[in-house]
């Protein structure tokens, strides 16, 4: 049986696609969405087609897409911002235990196509004989395809299991609402809808020298990340395999993606170019620093751990 450590299979698909390229592949259980943030709603999509796909011998795959549709259909907008970009979405999928995933770029060409053609080209072209999507889902031109057409078009070709609204407190657990969350600094409250604290990496650009039993490190975030409203935070950041205790500046200049000054309780390691996981615990203090200079910046701030 394929289990949970095996090896996912990425698949890029650009529209018009090499589909008949991969049409060897093996029939599966498709779940579709875009799943930014693998939030516990997306959770239980991708639990129910893992099931079905382990309970009837097929592929568990999913069919998600890169950049986010408002990228490309209101291009004069800012660009959009995530909760996962892409290298932190696979890795949630394949710990997830999914077989192949399938990274549709949307394009504008790909946003033409109609319900019935993704249906026809993309649906039954990767072998799907059950398809797993949310009670909100839609797909093709203008979002017009949703469940009940789906649902309606799989007769006699695919199963359709349509996963009802999975809330917290009454209210449809949704990646938006995580958004906002972040926007208000409340990284607290988000584990309950994404099922962890929430986290960005990065790598270090800079560390200081230890001060006392601290080191600050610069840390550069892909600037695809979505982050918290500017202020001090409590963090755990985690280097190579060692979680330290810290707390997070960010250290704004105008129009660019905020540096990160993270002081790091009792880190005598050398973290410099290393990768950094940080997971955001709470909100601590509203201060926004202007100073981009860790020296600069240590000399003008008080400590705070
Ligand atoms: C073939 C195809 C064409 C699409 N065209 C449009 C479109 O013209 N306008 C739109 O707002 N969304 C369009 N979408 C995006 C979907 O409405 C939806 O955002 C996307 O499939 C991700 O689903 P999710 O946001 O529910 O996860 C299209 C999706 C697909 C699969
Ligand atoms: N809370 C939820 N309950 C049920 N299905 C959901 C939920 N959130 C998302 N889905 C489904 O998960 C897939 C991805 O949805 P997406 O639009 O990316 O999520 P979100 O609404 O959080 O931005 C879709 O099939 C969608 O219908």
């Amino acid at each position: 049986m394929k289990g949970d450590v095996q090896q996912m299979e990425t698949i890029h698909i650009e529209h018009p696609n090499e589909i008949p390229a991969i049409a060897g592949s093996a029939p599966c259980v498709l779940a579709l969405g875009f799943f930014d943030g693998v939030h516990i709603g997306h959770r239980g999509i991708l639990e129910a087609a893992k099931a079905a796909a382990r309970s009837k011998g097929y592929q568990f795959n999913v069919m998600t897409f890169y950049p986010h549709p408002k990228d490309i259909l209101f291009p004069s907008q800012e660009p959009m911002t995530y909760l996962t970009p892409l290298p932190l979405k696979e890795e949630r999928f394949q710990e997830l235990g999914v077989d192949r995933l399938f990274i549709v770029k949307f394009t504008p060409d790909f946003a033409q196509l109609s319900p019935e053609a993704f249906i026809e080209r993309y649906i039954l072209a990767l072998h799907s004989k059950h398809v797993v999507a949310g009670f909100d889902y839609h797909y093709g031109h203008k979002g017009k395809g949703n469940m009940e057409t789906l649902t309606r078009a799989g007769t006699g070709k695919f199963e359709v299991t349509t996963i009802q609204k999975i809330e917290q407190k009454e209210e449809k657990i949704s990646s938006t609402a995580i958004r906002e969350l972040l926007a208000a600094g409340k990284v607290d409250k988000v584990p309950s809808l994404l099922g962890c604290s929430y986290e960005t990496r990065g790598r270090v650009q800079k560390n200081s020298l230890f001060y006392k039993n601290h080191q600050f490190i610069k840390v550069d975030i892909d600037k695809e990340y979505r982050l918290p409203k500017l202020g001090i935070y409590r963090v755990e950041a985690e280097i190579e395999g060692r979680v330290y205790k810290g707390i997070c500046h960010q250290m704004s200049v105008a129009g660019c993606q905020p540096s990160l000054l993270v002081q790091l309780k009792e880190c005598f390691a050398d973290t410099y170019a290393k990768q950094v996981n940080i997971k955001w615990l709470k909100y601590t203090a509203g201060k926004q620093n202007e100073t981009t200079e860790v020296s600069e910046y240590i000399h003008k701030e008080e400590l705070v751990i």
